[in-house]
């Protein structure tokens, strides 16, 4: 990867603290934090010249602008602003942050900088478009991640990974994924990996990800002989549950992750394992987003659940982000089922590694059954076999069980996704409420009246 793109040690969360990286390089703690902005969103007593006033004061402190934005305001009053700014030239947020506070009907500061301050809500992206802010952060070889990889040495393989990284770099929401032609020797390790898994999961893959294999092998170039476009697997999927792709480099943070989920956006990689070892990969890449994970997202009871979990973790702290990463990693990219009595992979990461499934499904790993409170403090490796599956009593009750923990995270506030702004609407007024009510009372009238024209009424589940 980039090697100007250095990772510092932020002294941030262990995220399950693997003991063979080294010291600092957590395996997905808080991406970069290239910019250390913080968003100060407010609306103000008088409206009038309101934000004038308002830039005034932020200015007398000596704090830097950086982005400045008006908007209705969903809250009641008139207008909403959300001011971008930053230190960086000696000036002093915290002052400027008081003396404004005391002018607002509605103050919130949401920062990437929200360690030890309390009154700080961790920054999380508020559209769709500022999904484009993750670009960056991702975590590399020789850096957060071991490098005894053999893609880590091979200057051809480096290379390669350069071109897709710039792809993803360059990316800004809205665009086409840009159409990539695969090698030769990179359509052969594909094609290992798709024969191998497409044999296994017949018998060790849920009925759930065997149910929507064949779609993508009729809609989206699913074969052998070919390694599918992200373009058209986001097509695809937009259509299914209008979950989408965007390009990524390579693993961003937990809570970047996380929180793509929450607009029903999935990061997605676009390169391939290196090709000594199509069994088995330390990073996700185009065979794990694609074979793993894009079949589930096809499943609207699956989008919903990724989308629920993505949302419970916008403006979480530190630890909560870690506890849900845990049990993510424990279900969406390791997790094992019961189905009909026998052990299912539904975890991405073993139905894209056929070296991985098979181990899983050996009686080599311990299994012990899926609980959140313990399974999210349980530690694990990355870059090798699982020592250790949780099993779910069924794909459904794992989803359950962690909707139920994901509601135990603490925030001032509830949030919601708007899919018209394709924007996240915190709710912490009784207006807001009010309003959600009334749309309630839409969904039930065209509820009723849809039952009604159903003669004889049947079932309606
Ligand atoms: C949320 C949890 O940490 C999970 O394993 C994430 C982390 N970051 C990621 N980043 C990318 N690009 N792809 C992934 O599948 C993940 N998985
Ligand atoms: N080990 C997986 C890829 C992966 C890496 C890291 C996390 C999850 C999955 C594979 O070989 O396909
Ligand atoms: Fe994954």
């Amino acid at each position: 990867m980039n090697g100007s793109m250095k990772h510092e040690d932020e002294g941030g969360v262990q995220y399950g603290s693997p003991p063979h990286l080294k010291k600092g390089g957590n395996y997905i703690m808080e991406g970069m934090e290239a910019v250390k902005s913080t968003f100060l969103i407010f609306s103000m007593q008088e409206e009038v010249g309101s934000l004038a006033r308002a830039l005034k004061v932020l200015e007398s402190h000596g704090i830097n602008l950086l982005h400045i934005e008006s908007r209705p305001s969903q809250r009641g009053s008139n207008y909403e602003f959300v001011v971008e700014c930053c230190n960086s030239s000696g000036g002093n947020i915290e002052a400027g942050v008081e003396e404004l506070k005391s002018m607002c009907k509605y103050f919130q500061i949401i920062s990437r900088a929200h360690r030890g301050n309390k009154e700080t809500v961790p920054w999380f992206p508020r559209r769709i478009k500022e999904l484009d802010r993750f670009a960056n952060q991702i975590l590399s070889y020789g850096n957060e991640l071991d490098s005894d990889h053999p893609g880590f040495t091979d200057p051809v393989y480096r290379a390669r990974r350069q071109q897709f990284a710039d792809i993803a770099y360059h990316y800004r929401h809205g665009e086409k994924i840009p159409r990539v032609e695969y090698t030769k020797s990179e359509i052969e390790t594909w094609g290992a990996v798709f024969s191998k898994l497409t044999k296994l999961y017949k018998q060790h893959a849920c009925a759930e990800h065997n149910k929507v294999f064949p779609l993508l092998i009729e809609n989206c170039g699913y074969r052998e002989d070919n390694i599918p476009q992200l373009q058209d697997v986001s097509d695809f999927l937009k259509d299914c549950t209008g979950f989408t792709l965007r390009p990524v480099a390579g693993l961003l943070s937990s809570r970047d992750f996380l929180a793509g989920l929450a607009f029903r956006v999935f990061h997605s990689t676009q390169y391939i394992r290196h090709p000594s070892n199509p069994m088995y990969t330390p990073e996700p890449d185009v065979c794990h987003e694609l074979l793993g994970h894009v079949p589930l997202f096809a499943d609207p009871n699956f989008a919903q659940f990724s989308q629920e979990i993505g949302l419970a973790s916008l403006g979480a702290p530190d630890d909560d982000i870690e506890k849900l990463a845990t049990c993510y990693w424990f279900t969406v990219e390791f997790g094992v089922c019961r189905q009909n009595g026998e052990l299912k992979a539904y975890g991405a990461g073993l139905l894209s590694s056929f070296g991985e499934l098979q181990h899983a499904m050996s009686d080599t790993p311990k299994f012990l059954p899926f609980d959140p409170a313990v399974t999210g403090i349980t530690k694990y490796p990355i870059t090798e076999y699982q020592p250790l599956y949780y099993v779910a009593e069924s794909f459904e009750d794992s989803q359950q069980k962690m909707i139920e923990f994901a509601a135990t995270i603490v925030r001032p506030f509830s949030v919601r996704y708007n899919p018209y702004t394709q924007s996240i609407e915190t709710l912490d007024t009784k207006l807001q409420i009010q309003k959600l009510l009334r749309n309630i009372g839409h969904d039930m009238k065209l509820f009723s009246e849809a039952f009604f024209k159903i003669d004889p009424p049947e079932c309606i589940m």
